[in-house]
């Protein structure tokens, strides 16, 4: 088996992502000198998981704090009841979270993190595509409220993050689909060879062990990596580039969907449909040509994607829309990209271009 790969995440607080197969042993070095106690943030459903941390923790106090599965979890209950344990078992800032999921658990355990003693030690080992690819890196924890998605959180980056491929093995099929959105994503905002990838390879051959499977998800944390290190706090960036907003690239509308079906659409679902909407938008707002548009249709197609969607109305998508974070007042704001790797941000776009735009991924081509 190749060796793992190391990608240093260069921000203020430095910290490395470790992708590879069976990397579990490198937990130890992630976790800052001194801890003594460790709690594990994990999904009750992936409590089979956790085998393998026992011996890799022996010597430290280990406890495991099962939340719900998924965006269950997000919430400011799941969270107080954390804090709650976290206080039972007197945790101090020498001690550490280890997040074992999702992107959701990572969200919420981040979370948690950030706001126990105003911040302790977290390291992250992401069990899905999507949360190592992304969510388990750049620091962003949330959660949920009714008003909408990721609404409460906070930056809070991790003392490091663990991938360990061979975690995919039990991840079904659709969750590392989903996890391809993202991927897919940061194809079209920074790393056209994302695109070439997906589109020359069979979509069946994207398992866990495949090379194909680990360049993708090593190429899209290199680009969150170089997005957060010169941007961490979404303020903004140089040159016309969005900064940090471009990871939200498809986003203002996906978690309007979400919000909409209750989460029971995938994150990486709704980010797809999200992204084929940003492209009819900047497309109308003249920025970006029809085979670009289309392009995004097959590349999130091609890897088992939606990219229409019509079940809500397009007012209600539009409220949720407005409590978006990159919006100002009452100005919508969409980072769009002017060709592959081209990302800028459009503000203010005329609601007719808006309902077009939603218009248009309602027919299924
Ligand atoms: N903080 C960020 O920067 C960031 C970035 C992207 C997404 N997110 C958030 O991440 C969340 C989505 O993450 P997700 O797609 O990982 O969803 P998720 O955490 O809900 O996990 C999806 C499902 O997969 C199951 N699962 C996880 N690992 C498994 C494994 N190894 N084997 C079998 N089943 C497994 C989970 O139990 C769950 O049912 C959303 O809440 C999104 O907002 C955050
Ligand atoms: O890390 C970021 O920044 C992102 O925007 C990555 C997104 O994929 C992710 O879904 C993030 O949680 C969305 O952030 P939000 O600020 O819109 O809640
Ligand atoms: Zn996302």
């Amino acid at each position: 088996m190749t060796a793992p790969t190391v990608i240093h995440v260069a921000t203020a607080a430095p910290y490395d992502v470790v992708v590879g197969h069976d990397v579990l042993d490198r937990l130890r070095d992630l976790l800052p000198a001194g801890v003594q106690r460790v709690a594990i943030i994990s999904p009750e459903s992936l409590e089979g998981l956790l085998d393998p941390f026992a011996e890799r923790l022996e010597g430290l106090d280990v406890i495991v704090l099962q939340v719900p599965d998924g965006e269950e979890a997000k919430n400011w209950e799941v969270a107080a009841a954390c804090w709650e344990s976290l206080g039972e078992e007197g945790f101090t800032r020498s001690d550490a979270i280890v997040t074992l999921g999702g992107g959701a658990t990572t969200d919420l355990g981040g979370f948690v993190a950030a706001t126990w003693l105003r911040g302790v030690a977290v390291i992250h080992v992401p069990t899905t595509v999507l949360a190592m690819v992304d969510a388990a890196v750049g620091g962003k924890t949330g959660i949920n409220t009714p008003a909408g998605k990721n609404l409460v959180g906070s930056f809070h980056e991790p003392a490091g993050v663990l991938c360990d491929l061979a975690l995919l093995d039990t991840l079904p099929r659709e969750e590392i689909v989903a996890g391809l959105g993202e991927v897919v994503k940061c194809g079209f905002i920074a790393d056209a060879r994302i695109l070439e990838l997906v589109e020359t390879t069979e979509p069946s051959e994207l398992t866990p062990d495949s090379p194909v499977l680990r360049e993708l998800v090593e190429r899209a944390i290199q680009v969150k990596a170089d997005v957060v290190a010169d941007d961490l706090k979404e303020t903004g960036g140089r040159d016309g580039h969005p900064g940090r907003e471009v990871l939200n690239y498809g986003h203002t509308l996906a978690h309007a969907i979400e919000k909409a079906t209750d989460y029971r659409i995938r994150h990486g679902e709704a980010v797809a449909i999200g992204c084929v909407f940003v492209a009819e938008l900047a497309s109308r707002a003249g920025a970006l040509s029809a085979d670009v548009v289309e392009r995004h249709r097959s590349a999130f197609g091609r890897v088992g994607l939606p990219t229409s969607w019509q079940e809500a109305s397009f007012e209600d998508l539009l409220a949720t829309m407005r409590v978006d974070k990159k919006a100002r007042g009452n100005q919508l704001r969409f980072v769009v990209i002017e060709d592959i790797g081209r990302p800028v941000v459009l503000a203010g776009p005329s609601e007719d271009d808006l309902r077009a735009s939603y218009d248009a991924i309602g027919a299924t081509r």
